[in-house]
């Protein structure tokens, strides 16, 4: 059975006179991974403070692990684990003492802390360093261990706001790596990202937001399919071989500044070979050809490089 971790609906947010979401709706499955996409300043962040319960809506309403969070916000917060921008880990500390103290503040038994701790520690490749001061960590080392705070208490709901921003490529992965071992583990992830690579990774569902409203929402191949598909790029090195092949290729859309051709295809080897084939007829010489799949930067460019209403009209 599938039940809903986060719904949504007509959530609005202005700060003065300033609207930051203007009504937005979506739904989370739990045990899924739903990523929030969108340029810096969209509300990516504001949404994650509505949901995490540290600011309140102006109107919507909000339900996270079935409880409201305007009227029940302490069965939300027993209920999830907020991984921020600016990490909750205390520099002066450990990373042992900084876990420890998760534990203290938690409704974990006693008894079970140092075991949680251990558990932690190790699962997330800190052992070595648990008795060094945070301040000591790489970036990477304190993501891990902000997020490993946040598991005390096993939440089922993660809020994890830009959790890579910053890292390098090999702390990314490891990050992906345990996002992907806590979904096995059931977990609900609710993702906020720059990185639209991050989103096509790990994202069941993806939303974008900007200037306050979804403009798109989907599954990663969804989004693709909306914007125009794969293509071949010819490269000539005259006008007027140019000319001829836009010619002879009547479905295709040129540039004349940059002397290329943009014809549709599935970029499909025999597809290809069969565009070569046509220039070939007629002694045409293409100086380069590649073939373009849209991925979701293109998705992202097309969707928020638009005033919202052009996009929605669509
Ligand atoms: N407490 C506040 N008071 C006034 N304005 C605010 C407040 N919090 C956020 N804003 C404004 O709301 C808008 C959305 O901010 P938010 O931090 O939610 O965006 P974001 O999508 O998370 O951006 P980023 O990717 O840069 O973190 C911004 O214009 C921001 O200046």
């Amino acid at each position: 059975m599938t039940t809903t971790a986060i719904a949504v609906s007509g959530l609005r947010k202005t700060f003065g006179d300033k609207t930051v979401l203007d009504g937005i709706d979506f739904e989370v499955p739990a045990g899924t991974v739903f990523s929030l996409l969108g340029p810096n300043g969209a509300g990516k962040t504001t949404t994650v403070n509505v949901l995490t319960t540290l600011i309140k809506a102006d109107s919507g309403t909000v339900r996270v692990a079935g409880n409201d969070v305007a009227t029940d916000a302490k069965s939300v917060r027993s209920a999830i684990g907020v991984t921020g921008q600016f990490a909750a880990v205390d520099e002066l500390l450990t990373g042992r003492e900084n876990l420890q103290l998760m534990v203290d503040l938690s409704p974990v038994p006693a008894k079970d802390g140092k075991r949680i701790v251990t558990d932690l520690l190790e699962r997330f490749d800190l052992v070595e360093s648990a008795d060094k001061s945070a301040a000591t960590y790489s970036g990477g080392m304190r993501r891990k261990l902000d997020l490993a705070m946040t598991l005390v208490g096993n939440p089922r709901i993660i809020f994890l706001d830009e959790p890579t921003t910053g890292l390098d490529p090999r702390s990314r992965r490891t990050m992906w790596t345990i996002i992907r071992e806590l979904l096995a583990d059931g977990v609900t992830i609710f993702l906020t990202t720059q990185y639209l690579d991050e989103a096509d990774e790990l994202a069941d569902r993806i939303a974008v937001l900007n200037k306050g409203k979804l403009v798109a929402e989907g599954t990663p191949e969804e989004l693709k399919r909306q914007i125009p598909g794969t293509h071949v790029r010819f490269r000539f090195a005259s006008f007027d071989d140019l000319d001829v092949a836009a010619g002879i290729m009547p479905e295709s859309t040129r540039d004349d500044d940059a002397l290329t051709l943009r014809v549709p295809s599935d970029g499909g080897t025999k597809s290809v070979r069969a565009l070569l084939d046509r220039l070939d007829e007629h002694s045409l010489d293409a100086e380069e050809f590649s073939v373009h799949t849209p991925d979701l930067d293109d998705v992202f460019l097309a969707l928020t490089g638009h005033d919202t209403a052009e996009v929605v009209a669509k």
